[in-house]
């Protein structure tokens, strides 16, 4: 399960042979602007030198500096941190933040680690990178296995080369620097993308049914806030659990187990294969774990109607195709889930100006990006008979395209 580059170039080579961009274009907008390979060496707690591979992929920064989070976990590799790095500069661009794309990570399993020993393998990735991050330059975030602890750490290291400058990296505790608003913010958006879908087939987020893989800081603020919203939650997963229950599940328990247990392992509620969650009934399925979990053969199985990406890249290209067949809706991946990169935008914004906004601007500052930006990529599909991922693609390509081209060489 992950994502590859390859794959996202799949998607990003049909979207822009639409667009008729030229060969050398096409190659230049694919192709990461720069990668940086960082070994951090640390003390561990029993006196060891423990060594880990860091990696930052800065993808494109035609429209604004680069963007994006910083993933923590077992199988981070280059080629992934390359194919995330791609989603997010298109992710920027479909929803018109000024942001290019980037993304990071550690291979590393955080759970062996102790708060000390990830501290200071945090720190050494900061101090291997902090040339080439800051707040003009490229701002990191959390993804997978990082938090706004993590995000605190990082800024302190960095000001300790460049001093005092809150912007270099988003996702921060609200006590130090962080938005109100930006640990919901990608759960929000996933809600926001469903709303807008259903508004278009005169339903909203009440009449219908969800599945939702990962119970993370995207799955759980998405299953809180479709439950809010009257809808009703029928499974639930992470990687110790998966839970279906056509009744529905009680998601304010699940929420309090996760918050006392750090995990769904041993929460009651009916049990499901990891991976027959994805298949069970439901109306809209959201994954949000992690990529390529749906394969052709999942897609074939999937008994849904509408799938929007919270996670990055859940969906192979042969699967999609797949899904297309099937006349399964999906919302992708750098439309669905960019609430997240939203808030950080206005978080980099607040630090500039040194003026905190409250909750509800946030929440509405969400809605004037992300609502617009379905009626853009769904007018895209419509007009050149493609579907969401390729019309979100295009409307994307199409503006990073035109801001290289503008700043010339
Ligand atoms: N945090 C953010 O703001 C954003 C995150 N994303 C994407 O959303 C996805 C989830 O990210 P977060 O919620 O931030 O991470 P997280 O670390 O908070 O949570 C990840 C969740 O996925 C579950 N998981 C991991 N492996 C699994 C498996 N094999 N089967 C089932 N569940 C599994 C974990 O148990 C956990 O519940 C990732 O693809 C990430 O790139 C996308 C946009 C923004
Ligand atoms: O908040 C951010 O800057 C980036 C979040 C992220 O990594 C993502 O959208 O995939």
């Amino acid at each position: 399960m992950s994502n590859s580059f390859a794959d996202v170039n799949r998607y990003f080579e049909r979207a822009a042979s639409l667009l008729g961009l030229s060969a050398p274009l096409k190659k230049q907008l694919e192709t990461p602007h720069r990668e940086v390979r960082v070994e951090c060496n640390i003390r561990m707690d029993d006196g060891t030198v423990g060594t880990f591979t860091g990696f930052r992929v800065q993808h494109d920064n035609a429209r604004g500096p680069f963007k994006g989070g910083l993933r923590f976990h077992q199988e981070v590799e280059i080629d992934e941190v390359r194919a995330l790095a791609s989603l997010m500069t298109w992710k920027t661009a479909v929803v018109g933040i000024p942001y290019g794309g980037a993304k990071g990570g550690i291979t590393v399993d955080p759970t062996t680690l102790s708060k000390g020993e990830l501290e200071r393998l945090t720190r050494k990735f900061t101090a291997g990178i902090h040339e080439f991050i800051g707040d003009t330059v490229d701002i990191p975030a959390p993804d997978v296995n990082t938090n706004a602890q993590v995000m605190a750490w990082i800024m302190d290291e960095y000001a300790k080369f460049h001093g005092f400058r809150p912007g270099v990296v988003t996702g921060k505790p609200v006590e130090l620097f962080g938005s109100l608003g930006r640990e919901e913010a990608t759960g929000r958006g996933v809600m926001i993308s469903i709303e807008e879908h259903l508004k278009t087939l005169g339903k909203t987020l009440a009449d219908v049914t969800y599945v939702i893989q990962g119970f993370g800081n995207v799955g759980n603020n998405a299953a809180r806030l479709l439950t809010e919203a009257g809808g009703k939650v029928l499974g639930i997963g992470d990687h110790t659990g998966s839970f279906y229950d056509p009744a529905g599940i009680d998601i304010p328990a699940a929420l309090a187990w996760q918050k006392a247990n750090r995990s769904l392992a041993g929460f009651q509620a009916p049990k499901v294969e990891r991976d027959a969650l994805l298949v069970q009934r439901c109306d809209v399925l959201i994954p949000a774990a992690l990529g390529g979990v749906i394969t052709p053969s999942v897609a074939r199985e999937v008994n849904c109607s509408l799938i929007s990406e919270g996670a990055n890249g859940p969906t192979t290209p042969d699967a999609d195709e797949v899904l297309h067949q099937r006349g399964i809706t999906v919302l992708p991946d750098i439309y669905a889930n960019a609430g997240g990169v939203t808030v950080s935008y206005f978080e980099w914004v607040q630090n500039i100006q040194q003026f905190a906004w409250d909750e509800q601007r946030v929440r509405r500052e969400l809605e004037v990006i992300m609502r617009p930006a379905y009626a853009k990529i769904a007018e895209v599909a419509r007009a050149r008979s493609v579907d969401m991922r390729t019309a979100a693609f295009m409307v994307a390509i199409d503006r990073v395209a035109r801001a290289t081209e503008l700043r010339g060489a």
